[in-house]
């Protein structure tokens, strides 16, 4: 599968660009600011129907204009997909597939398997762990349909108690039966939440800890572990417990709404200890990782976006990075970067087809 076409319409600071792309890798070099990550963020629209960076469409518009377009053609076993994704101010979003819009956009997740690497997921280490959920919930999403059905009705679930539990002043006898409705439904679909989570770590774990040990050299020992409330035996009387402490906060305190994951450096927090470039290198194995399990399952070589990868890696572990992406588990990949000395002989060292397209100020040209 692979990207073949991009037209993009006052998408960021892009007025206009069109540009065809090569099967193997396709680099974006510029000074700061030109728009490399930006062009990166519109094909990830194209496989999630959101940016990974600004979740909110309009601001997305070119500044002063009113809509942006990002359109693509793909080759996915060699047949032509042709994606549209349309955001006008005041008007809902148009996301269509072969000219067709889609009735819920979660119908297209999955479709356009996509990994991205960028500075902006160290978010994963050093924020709360709603962006660690988000990130595994987000994984699992793309091949199993079943999984966002079931996210989707347990966070429902979550809104209704949370509401009545604003509104409660005291947990009488029928406040209790009502909590026990929501508490029966919260554990059969947490049951199911909590299985899928704990297979997709479970598999992606060997994989991680290869990818880390072969980039690092194994230089250090990382891990990193699942922890859920439901996984305690008596998860029903732990909901049943906190009922109080719920009703005087007025949301859930328990619940699959509140896992974690925690990532670690020795025995130790990565977030505390690792250095810029064992948490760069974590989460660059932790991508990596993804792209080797969605290939399996999605049985299509996803789309690897690259977004200032060698920044902060030393020469020996950025080297190690090529020569993991320049076999043959990788196939299409954008790379942007701000210098095209370190671009070019790495391109050399890769033995795949090869574009460098300049951006300057929103603007793409082919050398
Ligand atoms: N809605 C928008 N309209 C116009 N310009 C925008 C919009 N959103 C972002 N920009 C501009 O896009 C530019 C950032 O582009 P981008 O993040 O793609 O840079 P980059 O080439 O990846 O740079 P770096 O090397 O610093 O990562 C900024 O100048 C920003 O102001």
């Amino acid at each position: 599968m692979f990207l073949k076409h991009l037209h993009l319409i006052n998408f960021k600071n892009i007025e206009l660009a069109q540009l065809d792309l090569c099967k193997g890798i396709n680099c974006l070099i510029g000074s700061n600011g030109a728009g490399k990550t930006n062009l990166l963020d519109a094909i990830y629209y194209m496989s999630f129907c959101k940016s990974f960076f600004n979740p909110v469409d309009s601001q997305n518009i070119r500044h002063n204009q009113d809509f942006f377009v990002v359109q693509g053609t793909y080759h996915v076993n060699n047949e032509e997909e042709h994606i549209y994704c349309g955001v006008k101010n005041g008007v809902k979003k148009q996301f269509k597939r072969n000219k067709k819009e889609y009735d819920k956009l979660s119908d297209h997740i999955g479709l356009l398997p996509l990994v991205v690497i960028s500075p902006q997921d160290e978010r994963l280490i050093v924020e709360g762990s709603e962006q660690r959920r988000r990130y595994v919930d987000g994984v699992i999403s793309q091949y199993d349909k079943t999984y966002l059905e079931q996210l989707i009705n347990y966070n429902k679930i979550i809104s209704q108690r949370n509401l009545y539990l604003k509104k409660l002043k005291v947990l009488n006898p029928s406040a209790h039966d009502m909590l026990d409705i929501w508490d029966y439904q919260m554990i059969e679909l947490g049951k199911k939440i909590v299985q899928a989570r704990t297979r997709f770590l479970e598999e992606l774990k060997p994989v991680f800890l290869e990818t880390y040990n072969f980039i690092s050299g194994q230089k250090e020992e990382v891990e990193f572990v699942y922890k859920s409330h439901l996984k305690d035996k008596d998860f029903k009387s732990h909901l049943k417990n906190a009922r109080e402490r719920d009703m005087l906060l007025g949301y859930s305190t328990k619940g699959v709404h509140k896992d974690d994951v925690d990532f670690k450096i020795g025995a130790y927090p990565i977030k505390k200890m690792g250095s810029q470039g064992q948490k760069k290198t974590f989460l660059i194995a932790l991508k990596l990782g993804q792209f080797k399990f969605l290939s399996k399952y999605k049985k299509k070589t996803p789309i690897l976006l690259l977004d200032d990868i060698f920044d902060k890696l030393d020469t020996q572990r950025g080297d190690k990075l090529i020569e993991l992406v320049g076999g043959d588990c990788f196939r299409q990949i954008f790379i942007t970067d701000t210098q095209i000395n370190r671009i070019q002989p790495i391109l050399k060292k890769i033995k795949k087809e090869s574009r460098i397209f300049m951006v300057d100020n929103g603007a793409f040209d082919l050398i």
